[in-house]
């Protein structure tokens, strides 16, 4: 990026801020410079976002099953909170780093300024596999890492939601730890919660809703049609199991579908409820025998219309970019597609609807529900979904038309309208004194 755009030169950026060992973050900051061009006079408060707000690394001591200690690493970061406090899930996964979560924690500042719900971005993760802890010890990870990162969230400052590896009944026990440790119960200090305690309904199918919703309207533009199109699939869980129903019920085939234990192909169409119900009897699409398994790598060349990342960063690279036969990639996952490979599907006409925007119908209907709970009354499944539709479609079509003004990616769009929105409340708050 111009040196002149920002105050600060690069080299004066604490040494575990560079782009050059290109983790997620590297990634990020990649993504800013590519946008900075286009935030004119805004360009000058640039530098903000190239660095968290705060960021908190905790030790999480537990008392294991069989009477020792582990300790567990934990971090919670807010990237940015100019347009309201943080906003963000947690993720439970042996390969979470800080460098990780400040990326994960940006591009919710990002994904929160793109669809105009007052937050701004966090997330947090502790570098633990939480398939190999018991109930009991996956409870007592929770409550140590929320009475850890309690000094900084609540229902007004950071308000964290789940993530990869972690669901309804981790938010409640996060609610019920800051609640003890506060002595009242908050039900607005996590999103993703059980209905029972506060949760909205809704919120479990929204990411994969919102990206269904997204997908349909790129497929519009691209003249591609939703019925009969083959759709792949990465990632079976929350996003991709929701996002893939809701593909199927369109009319649409999934031929291929892949999980953290194998691939799953069928030319004509996988049923996706009966996958999804193997699932949650067998923690996994192993051992499902209706599809022909395939060895991973080969899911990148499985023909199809639609490809649905929605496992982890940087699974689409420069190794299979130019494999993917898709022409239209819908990022479900955080960070699933490099910049390199951005710019190979880009050269090949591949539209990519990015993370940013596709998988932000997750945090939208957090929003609604941190709003019920604020005002203790609750809408219908109906209601949140039309709403949630209507947001999500009204933020794509803003994305696609400043993308066909500027000729650029949508996902630099998508930036240029969050940045935008971001830095206009910097400047806007100003700095103290
Ligand atoms: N849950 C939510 O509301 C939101 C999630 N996301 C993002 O969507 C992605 C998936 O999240 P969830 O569905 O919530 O997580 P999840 O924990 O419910 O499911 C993750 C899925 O990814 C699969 N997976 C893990 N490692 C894999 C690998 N190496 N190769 C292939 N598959 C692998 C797992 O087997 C599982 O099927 C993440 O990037 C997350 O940050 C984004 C927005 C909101
Ligand atoms: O629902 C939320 O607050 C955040 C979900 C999330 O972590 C994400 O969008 O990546």
């Amino acid at each position: 990026m111009s040196q002149a755009a920002s105050h600060t030169p690069a080299h004066a950026l604490p040494s575990y801020l560079h782009s050059d060992r290109l983790g997620p973050w590297g990634i990020y900051l990649q993504q800013i410079d590519r946008v900075t061009p286009y935030l004119g006079h805004l360009a000058r408060w640039v530098e903000t976002l190239k660095r968290p707000k705060r960021a908190l690394i905790v030790d999480v001591p537990i008392h294991l099953d069989n009477g020792t200690v582990a300790h567990f690493e934990g971090y919670r970061v807010q990237h940015n909170t100019s347009r309201g406090p943080g906003k963000g899930g947690v993720r439970f996964h042996q390969d979470v780093t800080l460098s990780e979560v400040m990326a994960l924690a940006a591009w919710m500042s990002i994904k929160n300024a793109a669809v105009n719900v007052p937050f701004g971005g966090a997330k947090g993760g502790v570098r633990v596999d939480p398939k190999s802890l018991s109930l009991g010890e996956l409870e007592r990870v929770t409550r140590r890492y929320t009475s850890e990162i309690g000094i900084i969230i609540g229902p007004s400052k950071d308000i964290p939601a789940p993530d990869v590896n972690t669901n309804e009944q981790v938010m409640a026990w996060m609610m019920d730890t800051y609640s003890m440790n506060e002595g009242t119960t908050a039900t607005g200090v996590v999103t993703g919660k059980p209905i029972d305690l506060g949760g909205s309904l809704g919120r479990r199918e929204a990411t994969g809703r919102g990206v269904y919703t997204v997908g349909v309207e790129a497929a519009r533009h691209l003249g591609l049609e939703v019925a009969g199109a083959r759709v792949a699939v990465q990632g079976f869980g929350n996003v991709g199991s929701i996002a893939a129903k809701l593909f199927a019920e369109a009319g649409a085939r999934v031929v291929a579908v892949q999980d953290h234990t194998g691939t799953l192909y069928r030319e004509s169409g996988i049923d996706i409820p009966a996958l999804m119900f193997h699932v949650k009897q067998h923690g996994s699409i192993a051992g499902y025998a209706e599809a022909e398994p395939l060895p991973s790598d080969a899911f990148w060349d499985v023909p199809c219309d639609i490809l649905i990342p929605a496992a982890l960063e940087g699974q689409i690279t420069t190794a299979n970019a130019a494999r993917i036969s898709a022409r239209l990639v819908i990022e479900g996952a955080n960070g699933p597609t490099t910049p390199e490979a951005d710019d190979i599907l880009a050269e090949r006409g591949t539209l990519v609807v990015p993370d940013v925007i596709a998988n932000a119908g997750g945090v939208t209907v957090s929003y609604f529900e941190w709003v019920q709970d604020f005002s203790s009354f609750f809408w219908t499944e109906d209601e949140i979904n039309a709403r949630l539709v209507r947001i999500m479609k009204e933020a794509f079509g803003a994305v696609w038309s400043v993308a066909q003004d500027k000729k650029v990616s949508l996902r630099t769009a998508t930036f240029i309208v969050a940045c935008t929105r971001i830095l206009r409340a910097r400047e806007m708050r100003g700095l103290y004194p």
